[in-house]
């Protein structure tokens, strides 16, 4: 093979090298800012499933989807708010217990099929809390898999609106969809080159 055609496929391994690498990258949001709180609930058994998902209470997430979170968090608080955060990045595997549990694709995101944002490190499940960590009422616990966890409900008092159309504003202003059953849930919109993952989540042992 001649020099410049070795250092070309050289070069254009290097760069695909690079980029699987980078995609599958994630940052844990602890590491970038401390104006969060957690309540991890997948790694107790406080959640839908009744058992504990998760060895550790971390929220992990691509690099772009964590920014846009700081930059949605920033917002909140310069009007007495931050985000609590539910959860975050997912294993599949975490995936196929849930799917197990509640095979109902406007709940769950099927992980025989498109898979779901949180298995891309890009989606995340929250809900808002005052600067000195008052609850904010949404209408339904998080992970309540019914009517009153629509966002299209508007059948709650003029408090629990304001408060969801304060988070969804919010949200979206910095590149985060809805979907339209859980008022938690937010998908960074740009996520369609993300890897689906199934790396568990990097605990201490
Ligand atoms: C399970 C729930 N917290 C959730 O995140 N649901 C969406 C639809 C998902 O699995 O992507
Ligand atoms: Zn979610």
């Amino acid at each position: 093979m001649n020099l410049p055609l070795l250092r070309f496929v050289t070069l254009l391994f290097l760069s695909l090298a690079s980029e699987v690498t980078s995609q599958d990258t994630l940052v844990n949001l602890k590491d970038l800012s401390t104006e969060f709180n957690y309540e991890i609930r997948y790694a107790t058994p406080n959640n839908f499933i009744g058992e504990t998902l998760y060895d550790c209470a971390e929220c992990l997430l691509r690099p772009e989807v964590a920014e846009a979170l700081l930059q949605a968090n920033q917002y909140f608080c310069e009007k007495g708010y931050r985000i609590k955060i539910y959860d975050c990045y997912r294993p599949l595997d975490v995936q196929k217990k849930m799917w197990a549990k509640v095979p109902r694709a406007t709940y769950v995101g099927n992980p025989y099929g498109n898979g779901s944002v949180h298995n891309k490190g890009a989606a995340i499940d929250i809900t808002l809390e005052t600067l000195d960590g008052c609850y904010v009422e949404m209408g339904s616990d998080y992970d309540y898999f019914g009517k009153e966890a629509h966002i299209d409900n508007y059948n709650f008092s003029k408090e629990i609106l304001t408060n969801r159309k304060l988070l969804f504003e919010g949200m979206r202003q910095f590149g985060f969809n809805t979907i339209r059953t859980e008022w938690w849930h937010f998908s960074y919109q740009k996520n369609w080159s993300y890897k689906t993952l199934n790396t568990p989540l990097p605990c201490e042992q």
